[in-house]
């Protein structure tokens, strides 16, 4: 199939009599449609649910061509599915056995009788949960769906395929089980109770995607009254990669963070904690812009400087950071000669890095490349391993460094697919959390 054309995948359903497909092909192909795979769903007495892939030449051929089907009786067009939407079919995560169930041995083993022996012992000594169940390396991924990548408040159903790629992403990449659960509720007491309640069958709590400010609050109780780790991953999964691009580009341009001034726009959940991170970092000073007049009294709060004016901020920032959600918020005129970029937010930034590297950008990266993905699998894998009950600042700290160490001259960030990356990264949080544990002299 040509590359510039149209491919998309319709669901349809059509009358179980022979001749029917006929009917769909010959609708297709009088409207300009080429027919690839073609693929039965489900064959039903009265109707029977096919996948037809479709080429065409522009979205108004796929319009009437599907209208085409549509007149056609009995026969209607369900679904139409790029690749992306083609993958997402059925989700991405499943739960499977580990155990395979084939005689009746296996099932005593695995279930009743024997399982209520090792109910007893769990209940004996409960700490033997770490061993005989996958709870110690089960991570809850929390969400209200407020701020869905940087699409806002979607609800937390439509932030399910977020959530089922960070549980995709936890188990490839270090081989947690990381289990969604949708709130539907954007109360803190209720989200902070329902957490707490099911925090039993987890070794650890991500929240993410939650909005700016509840999640502040949310995460700070979480963290006092759990004895599990809890991280905010937009806040500090985020800030992590940050500080570890920092340290990069600061390294490839020779700018000493010390000396160096720093500009956030946009102060949420992401923004703030970057702020904060990058303070105790050392960095000479925080700029911070963001439309909320709150959100700009909580960095001064942290000892940062609010700017009122985008462009005012950009003029005097070596390191410009954005996390808004708002695509195309930094125009081309305002980036400065040798200034660092970093526009953060998914899925569109607020400026593209070869428009802000053309405009004489030093280094420029988006949110894609510069993704809390290299942060949060890593962060949990060494927590868990270490039976730590929280996830520290000198935790984030080193998981920054052993990003940044793993980063090829020249480059960013490393590519966040390299599971070598994720391992440095869980040896480094594991190795903090061992350290901490040691009595002091
Ligand atoms: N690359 C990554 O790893 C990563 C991680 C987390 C978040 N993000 C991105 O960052 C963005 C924000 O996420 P968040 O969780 O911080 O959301 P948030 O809702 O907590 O914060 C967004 C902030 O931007 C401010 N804002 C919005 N429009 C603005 C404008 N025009 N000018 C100034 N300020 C404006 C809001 O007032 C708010 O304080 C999203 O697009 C998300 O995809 C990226
Ligand atoms: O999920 C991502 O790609 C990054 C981040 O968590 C975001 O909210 O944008
Ligand atoms: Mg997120």
């Amino acid at each position: 199939m040509a590359y510039n054309k149209l491919i998309r995948t319709l669901m349809i359903e059509i009358p179980s009599v022979p001749g029917s497909l006929g009917k769909v092909a010959t609708a297709i192909g009088l409207n300009g449609g080429d027919i690839g795979e073609v693929e039965t769903i489900k064959v039903g007495t009265d109707h029977t649910q096919r996948n037809i892939t479709v080429q065409v030449e522009n979205e108004d051929r796929l319009q009437d061509l599907i209208e085409a089907i549509n007149e056609l009786e009995g026969f209607r067009v369900q679904t139409v599915s790029d690749e992306v939407l083609r993958a997402h079919e059925g989700g991405k995560v499943q739960m499977k056995s580990k155990m395979p169930i084939q005689s009746l041995a296996d099932l005593s083993r695995v279930y009743t009788p024997g399982v209520a022996d090792v109910c007893k012992v769990i209940e004996a000594e409960p700490e033997k949960a770490k061993i005989y169940t996958n709870i110690g390396n089960s991570v809850a991924i929390v969400t209200d769906g407020t701020a869905i990548l940087g699409l806002g408040d979607i609800g937390p159903v439509a932030g399910m395929p977020v959530m089922e790629g960070k549980s995709a992403l936890f188990d490839q990449l270090v081989g947690i089980n990381g289990i969604p659960i949708l709130l539907d509720t954007k109360n803190p007491d209720e989200i902070v109770a329902t957490v707490k309640h099911i925090a039993p069958g987890f070794g650890g709590i991500l929240l993410e995607d939650i909005g700016s400010p509840h999640c502040f609050e949310i995460e700070e109780r979480l963290k006092a009254e759990l004895d599990i780790p809890v991280m905010h991953d937009d806040q500090h999964g985020t800030a992590v990669v940050t500080l570890a691009a920092v340290i990069s580009a600061c390294k490839s341009t020779g700018v000493d963070l010390k000396e160096a001034t720093v500009g956030q726009i946009g102060l949420g959940a992401a923004g703030l904690a970057i702020c904060r991170m990058l303070m105790a970092y050392g960095a000479k000073s925080v700029l911070g812009a963001d439309r909320s007049q709150e959100a700009k009294d909580r960095l001064q709060n942290y000892g940062g400087t609010p700017v009122d004016d985008l462009e005012e901020l950009m003029s005097q920032c070596d390191i410009v950071i954005a996390t808004t959600g708002v695509q195309g918020l930094i125009k081309k005129e305002w980036v400065r000669k040798g200034q660092i970029i970093l526009a953060l937010s998914n899925p569109k930034p607020e400026i593209e890095a070869e428009t802000a590297i053309e405009a004489g950008a030093a280094f420029a990266a988006d949110g894609r490349s510069v993704n809390n993905v290299l942060g949060f699998p890593g962060i949990f894998r060494g927590v868990l391993n270490a039976q730590s009950d929280k996830v520290t600042h000198p935790m984030l700290v080193a998981a920054a460094e052993a990003i940044a160490s793993c980063t090829k001259a020249g480059d960013l960030v490393p590519q966040p697919l390299d599971r070598s990356v994720h391992e440095r990264v869980a040896e480094a949080v594991e190795k903090v959390a061992a350290d901490a544990k040691q009595p002091l002299h």
